[in-house]
């Protein structure tokens, strides 16, 4: 039953990160990487980590040498035009798909070369995952999808400490009386709100957040928002999140612009108007020359 639910969660989190994403972004970002005092400060740190696809002539250079340090305690956006890089950047700093070259060290382990198995358990015991398609397993309860992260990790889930670990992060995200519902019986916002708690209770190091908030309404949406901002400020959570709504950005420490496969830009906390101008002047920027002809 774990191994069930521990093949049908890994398969879930792979196709959440490789969801299509709807194709219809624009805009452009400025990049701004922190400094921070020490290797152990740091949460993500990737080093020359380059993604290319197929060989010879129809080579496709989806990350052309990415270096970033995020200190923990930190909330990420990452913004790009279409096919900029945004998800195979997840993919690899995630350790779901590995860089061509480069390294990627997470809560200072380096993951580069790491066997299948280890880089499984590290993305169980260590790292979040929030997706715009929920991916909570139906046939649970609220609870129990919840819990399914310690247990992965080895923990008992019916233990009190996990329950208690579990309900403690319901009520945080507000769902304390929801635990005994299966998810089919929750809204699209609650939804989210309990994989927003399954990616908190392990205390991971880094949350990946994909799109968090591509499913849901412009209130429900703030209202996720809130709680991965929140979760950094009161909990120490370091969020990564991939999006491509300049309001969700807005509630980042920095906003990381992808052009072609390479940091283009950076901007330190924003709004969404001076996000979005960004966006759009990296899209003028990045723009196949036809298009504007076109136009
Ligand atoms: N499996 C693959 N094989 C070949 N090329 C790929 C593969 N995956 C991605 N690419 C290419 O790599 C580049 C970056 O793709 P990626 O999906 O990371 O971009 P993206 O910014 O996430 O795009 P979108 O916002 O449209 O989802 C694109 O040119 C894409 O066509």
């Amino acid at each position: 039953m774990v191994e069930e639910a521990a093949d049908e969660q890994r398969k879930a989190d792979t196709m959440g990160l490789r969801r299509t994403r709807q194709r219809a972004q624009d805009g452009q970002y400025t990049a701004d990487t922190h400094q921070a005092s020490g290797p152990s400060d740091l949460a993500v740190e990737l080093r020359g980590v380059r993604r290319q696809y197929g060989r010879g002539g129809s080579v496709v250079h989806a990350l052309r040498g990415i270096d970033l340090a995020l200190p923990r305690s930190t909330f990420t956006a990452v913004m790009g035009p279409s096919g900029s890089g945004k998800s195979t950047f997840l993919q690899c700093a995630a350790g779901l798909d590995r860089p061509t070259e480069g390294s990627v060290r997470l809560g200072g382990t380096e993951i580069t070369g790491m066997s299948e198995n280890r880089l499984t358990e590290l993305r169980r015991t260590r790292l979040g995952f929030v997706f715009q398609a929920f991916n909570l397993l139906p046939s649970l309860t609220v609870e129990q999808n919840v819990v399914l992260p310690m247990r992965l990790a080895g923990q008992r889930t019916g233990s009190a400490r996990s329950r208690r670990e579990a309900t403690e992060m319901l009520t945080r995200v507000g769902l304390g009386d929801k635990g005994d519902r299966r998810p089919g019986q929750l809204s699209g916002g609650q939804q989210q709100r309990v994989a927003v708690a399954r990616a908190l209770v392990t205390r991971p190091d880094v949350i990946f957040a994909d799109e968090p908030t591509g499913a849901l309404d412009t209130t429900t949406a703030a209202e996720i928002l809130a709680l991965l901002r929140n979760a950094v400020d009161s909990l120490g959570a370091t969020v990564v999140m991939v999006t491509h709504d300049p309001a969700a950005a807005a509630y980042a420490d920095q906003v990381l612009f992808l052009a072609d496969g390479a940091i283009a830009d950076s901007l330190p906390r924003a709004g969404a108007a001076q996000i979005a101008a960004r966006m759009t002047a990296l899209t003028a920027r990045t723009a196949p020359a036809h298009a504007g002809a076109a136009a």
